[in-house]
């Protein structure tokens, strides 16, 4: 196996155990791991040599929410939400009629340029959903399409009860043959825990379920309004919540004395003019934060960590570090992947070499220059990609 030795790094932020931040530093990769961290001065020779002139080296983002399978955009509704009106589920509906038109060839095409997109602004590790087929065969494609085209995928069959389909055939349905047809291809679980998507009952029913079958939880919760979802995915042990934009007391209780992670979605917020997820509150209260992109046609057609992370700090009330933590650590604790051999969200020996250099001496210019094209280069599982 072909080592690389990364040297000459102005800054090393490795969000590492210590949250260690090296100057003058150096990395080797073996193969898809980190082999070595270290001073320049000290590296070990390797096959092949990068000299990053000074630039940092961050963990590559964890982008652990994103919906890439679909077709067709929704430019008419953002243009209406910018015009006053208010973003509701229905929307969903739209995006499911042309998803559901379109080729696997197509749907896979699609997915593959989105991830492209992600990658090349330094994105190493991307979750996606199905949630835009909302029938058996359909949800069936959408997670065979998710799992070739992601590292992570995950079966939202609860994310709208299709109109004219009463609610309680549809959860029967999505706990029962939908889940058996999704579960070869998936390993999480969704569902989206709001007024006018799934009521606290059937999102626990669905969670249950899922739950049963094997799979990891997540919950879409308390983003259109106050409600249940994030207590309901304390309660289930869901190993994130997110949007997270209305947090109550108990709720800010229950995230502080449980373990699931709090995902705050910054690009989401933005484009559907909600008030912005309180990171700020939650950090302070010890929840753990991720930042994602969210990256979808109704809520947030982006999938820019770095926008994400730029607007944490200059909205949100994060420092540098807090963000970039949460847009890499955060995202690997709220994937269930940031620990161990083969650990992805920091740079440490043992960890995945996914790995992101920036054209700018510290993490501080991703805020510091929002929306400046600062990716210089992108490992991924020890291969350059960027
Ligand atoms: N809120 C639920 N689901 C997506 C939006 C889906 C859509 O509107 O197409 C979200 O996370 O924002
Ligand atoms: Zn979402």
């Amino acid at each position: 196996m072909s080592t690389t030795l990364i040297t000459r790094i102005g800054e090393l932020m490795t969000v590492d155990d210590e949250q260690r931040v090296l100057r003058d530093a150096a990395v080797v990769i073996d193969g898809d791991r980190i082999a070595w961290i270290g001073a320049a001065s000290d590296a070990p020779a390797a096959d092949e040599r990068v000299d990053a002139a000074g630039r940092a080296l961050l963990p590559g983002w964890v982008d652990s929410h994103t919906h890439l399978v679909f077709d067709g955009d929704r430019t008419a509704e953002f243009e209406a939400r910018m015009a006053g009106q208010s973003y509701a589920a229905g929307g969903i509906a739209v995006t499911r009629d042309a998803t559901r038109a379109a080729s696997d060839e197509r749907l896979a095409a699609l997915v593959a340029a989105r991830v492209r997109e992600a990658r090349a602004q330094g994105t190493t590790w991307i979750e996606t959903k199905t949630g835009y087929g909302l029938d058996t065969p359909s949800e069936q494609r959408g997670a065979r399409i998710a799992a070739d085209g992601a590292d992570d995928a995950t079966f939202l069959g609860a994310h709208l009860v299709p109109a004219g389909v009463d609610p309680d055939d549809y959860v029967r349905e999505v706990c029962g043959p939908m889940l058996d047809a999704v579960r070869p291809f998936v390993s999480w679980a969704d569902v989206f825990c709001e007024r006018g998507a799934f009521t606290p009952e059937q999102s626990r029913e669905v969670l249950l379920a899922s739950r049963a079958a094997g799979l990891g939880l997540r919950v879409h919760g308390n983003q259109l309004g106050h409600g249940e979802g994030i207590r309901l995915a304390v309660e289930v042990g869901a190993a994130s919540v997110d949007h997270c934009n209305f947090v109550s007391d108990a709720d800010l209780d229950a995230l502080a004395g449980g373990s699931t992670v709090a995902t705050v979605l910054p690009a989401c917020d933005l484009s559907t003019r909600a008030p912005l997820a309180p990171a700020r509150r939650l950090l302070d209260a010890g929840v753990e934060v991720a930042i994602a992109s969210n990256c979808n046609p109704g809520t947030s057609y982006t999938s820019s960590m770095p926008f994400c992370v730029a607007t944490a700090v200059l909205q949100m009330g994060l420092s540098v570090a807090e963000a970039v933590r949460a847009a890499t650590r955060g995202g690997a604790i709220a994937l269930g992947r940031a620990t161990g051999e083969g650990a992805i969200g920091s740079i440490a020996v043992g960890h995945r070499a996914d790995l992101h250099l920036l054209d700018a001496p510290s993490a501080t210019h991703v805020a510091y220059r929002p929306g400046m094209p600062l990716t210089a280069g992108v490992w991924k599982g020890g291969r350059r990609v960027v």
